[in-house]
């Protein structure tokens, strides 16, 4: 138990690596000395002993687990300040970042930190939409802890269309405030992170009536609880909303109002406003109102599903290295279950998708932060691509995130089954992304709007924006015959796209040519809109991740498996959907056996640096959390000693055996 050395498989494994793995993990975190601040703010937490998990989570009751979480949560945000006063290296921003979005807030609450929306969510939507007063205010109460709030969006009845939402904010000009209700049970918000018993404030999106009238739905942030009781408020009703698949630490609950009365001045009143006397001034944009929901989708590409991604692509690939089952030659001895093709197949795909989602969120944290400021000056015109795109790559991303952590699961056999090879908890943090901060399926038939919008414009001469331009080219271009090679692949995949934006705009056209009503053609076309989306997403992040890895300022050996891996992400997409690229890319069924040889081909040529990719990642052990993808390889030992943390294993015979089970045997039934 306990032996610090290396499992042999693994150490040959290293050893036959063909690149410098130090380079790629320099080459991941942004440069060395990005990597060098990491693994300081890593040693600066873990080696807490006081934020050590003493037992596992999934023995704690379900109180137990938030209270833990609470305690943990506390214990770190000082730890936070802590590590800004005395090194006064990184901003506490950085440090936030890298707890709530990077890796190291998953190894020390692995079901989510009851704090998050304070800073995911509440102070992005404050710094977006409220005045400099409000921010001056509210921002420095936040920030320091001094309150902790939430975002209240979703309802019991809506989380989708939120022009549905029912709780009502009606100004009262006689007392210059707002009177807050929830007129049915629809109308309660529920799902909201640390709304349960966490927060005392949060900022609550509800419909907006003055002198009369309805002005859809604002932000105003709303006292819930005393600040020092933390007992809620006079109609405010409360609580947690129960277990869940996963993040059962986030704490999220339920809020209903009975005539809750705030100030006129906590309305976010950045974009639109309601003066004193009740007069409303419109927003430039109803849709800046939905600013803080672009963040998140932005930050979630990178912070959710190319992370988690990556932790479970360690776990699996390092398992498969030193797990031994069967033969391949009768008599040849057993096999590393790495070496059988199909295992291969199950993993590396994945590690090119992890790459394609890294350079994707880049170009996407750019692009957000470029058309932030320029919303800021006022001018809107990029807002629909950025929109278009945080929802396309949020949806796709977090698919292929939450299906290939599954596929990662399966690939380890039984041991993957098990809480302590900590696949569970990494899925359900995944798969809830698919879900909340809009629906993929619903984010991809925004995306969807926009392109059939560009499509139209292409063909009636108008100029595109960058991510739609090649809707312009592709279709004046010959198809040629097909080539193996990474350009022939990113045009194959724009002509894919177009192809099926064409399909669906035609289709709705053809549709609303015959009577039938725009809207219903949007809804029977829907399917293929979706797909449309999907493919559009894919074209992007097949040509960013050429552009990445074609021009990555790296040693050649690195270069080569960074190509590798993009013509993998290429090839298995193009095989996985061998239909569209018939219909659309000239694709012939005579192509498909080289390419499906070339896909073979790569997969034999990453084997022997699949470890070394993943080591390349460099996530320690504390961060992975599990028995089975360890750096030294002793996956039976901790199985064993993880086993032996079952409250069930702390007797020989059990308690219930007296008082149920020979009762039961002796009965003679
Ligand atoms: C760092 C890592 C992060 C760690 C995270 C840790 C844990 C956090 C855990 C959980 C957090 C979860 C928080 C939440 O889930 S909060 C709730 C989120 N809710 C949603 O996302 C709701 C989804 N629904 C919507 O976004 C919208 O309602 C809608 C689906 C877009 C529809 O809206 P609406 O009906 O108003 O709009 P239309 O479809 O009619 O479109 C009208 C035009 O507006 C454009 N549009 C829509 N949205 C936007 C936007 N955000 N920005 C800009 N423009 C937008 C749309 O394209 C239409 O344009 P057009 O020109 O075609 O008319
Ligand atoms: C773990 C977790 C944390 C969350 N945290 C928060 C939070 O902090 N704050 C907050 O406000 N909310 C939060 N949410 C709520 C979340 O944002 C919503 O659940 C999400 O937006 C989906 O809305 P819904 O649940 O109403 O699903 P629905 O909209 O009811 O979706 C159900 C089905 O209907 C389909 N559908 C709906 N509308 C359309 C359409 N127009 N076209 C085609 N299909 C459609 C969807 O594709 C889906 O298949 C959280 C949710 C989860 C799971």
């Amino acid at each position: 138990m306990g032996s610090i050395t290396i499992n042999k498989d693994l150490l040959r494994e290293r050893q036959s690596c063909t690149f410098n793995v130090l380079e790629l993990t320099h080459l991941w975190d942004g440069g060395p000395e990005k990597t060098k601040e990491r693994k300081e703010l890593e040693k600066f937490f873990l080696d807490d002993p006081e934020l050590q998990e003493k037992i596992p989570s999934e023995y704690l009751s379900h109180k137990e687990k938030y209270q833990e979480a609470l305690r943990r949560s506390c214990l770190l945000f000082k730890k936070i300040k802590e590590w800004s006063d005395t090194t006064g290296c990184g901003s506490q921003m950085d440090t936030f970042q890298n707890i709530l979005g990077g890796m190291l807030g998953s190894a020390i609450l692995p079901d989510g930190v009851p704090f998050a929306l304070n800073y995911v969510m509440f102070l992005p939507t404050v710094m977006g939409q409220g005045t400099m007063q409000q921010q001056a205010y509210w921002v420095s109460r936040a920030w320091n802890c001094e309150i902790m709030c939430t975002y209240a969006q979703t309802e019991l009845g809506h989380g989708t269309f939120i022009r549905g939402l029912e709780t009502t904010a009606t100004y009262d000009p006689s007392t210059e405030e707002f009177v807050f209700n929830s007129p049915t049970l629809t109308s309660y918000k529920w799902w909201p992170g640390g709304l349960g018993h966490t927060c005392n404030y949060a900022v609550v999106v509800a419909q907006l009536y003055t002198k009369g009238q309805c002005h859809g739905i604002h932000p105003f942030i709303v006292q819930l609880r005393d600040e020092e009781t933390h007992m809620p408020l006079p109609g405010i009703k409360i609580g947690e909303i129960g277990s869940k698949l996963g993040m059962n630490t986030i704490n999220n609950g339920y809020l209903g109002f009975e005539n809750v009365r705030i100030p006129r001045e906590n309305m976010l009143m950045k974009n639109s406003k309601v003066l004193p006397d009740g007069t409303y001034v419109n927003s430039p944009s109803d849709k800046l109102t939905y600013g803080t929901m672009i963040f998140v989708r932005v930050a979630l590409v990178r912070g959710i599903a190319a992370a988690y991604l990556s932790k479970a692509l360690t776990i699996a690939t390092r398992y498969s290295a030193l797990r031994k089952q069967g033969e391949i030659k009768p008599g040849a001895g057993e096999t590393q279950i790495l070496e059988y093709r199909t295992q291969q197949h199950k993993l590396f795909p994945p590690m090119a998708m992890c790459f394609a989602m890294r350079c994707s969120a880049d170009w996407l944290w750019d692009i957000y932060n470029s058309v932030t400021a320029e919303l800021d000056r006022g001018d809107l015109e990029r807002l629909p691509e950025l929109h278009a795109m945080a929802c396309c790559l949020k949806a796709v991303c977090t698919k292929d995130s939450a299906k290939a952590i599954e596929v990662c699961r399966l690939a380890t056999g039984g041991h993957g089954y098990m809480n302590s090879s900590n696949f569970p908890s990494t899925y359900g943090m995944v798969t809830a992304a698919e879900t909340y901060e809009g629906e993929n399926t619903v984010l991809l038939l925004q995306t969807a709007r926009f392109l059939v919008k560009a499509w139209q414009q292409a063909r009636s001469g108008g100029n595109l924006t960058e991510t739609v331009e090649y809707l312009k080219t592709m279709p004046l271009q010959p198809l040629s015959l097909w080539v193996n090679s990474l350009q022939h692949l990113g045009i194959a995949f724009k002509r894919v796209a177009a192809g099926n934006i064409e399909t669906c705009a035609t289709s709705i056209e053809r549709r609303i040519l015959v009577g039938v009503a725009p809207e219903d053609a949007w809804n029977e076309v829907s399917i293929q809109l979706a797909k449309a989306a999907e493919t559009h997403c894919r074209a992007f992040m097949m040509q960013i991740f050429i552009n990445f890895a074609t021009s990555a300022q790296v040693s050649p050996e690195l270069k080569k498996v960074l190509i590798e891996l993009c013509e993998l992400y290429g090839t298995y997409f193009l095989l996985d959907n061998l239909g569209d690229f018939f219909m659309y890319a000239g694709l012939r069924s005579s192509d498909v056996p080289s390419i499906q040889e070339w896909m073979e081909t790569l997969l034999h040529k990453i084997r022997p640096n699949a470890v070394g990719i993943v080591d390349g990642f460099d996530i320690s052990d504390a961060v992975l959390r599990s028995a089975l993808g360890a750096y030294d390889g002793n996956v039976y030992e901790r199985l064993f000693a993880e086993a032996n943390k079952s409250p069930l294993n702390a007797e020989p015979v059990d308690e219930s055996f007296h008082k149920y089970l020979k009762p039961f045997l002796k009965s003679n039934l």
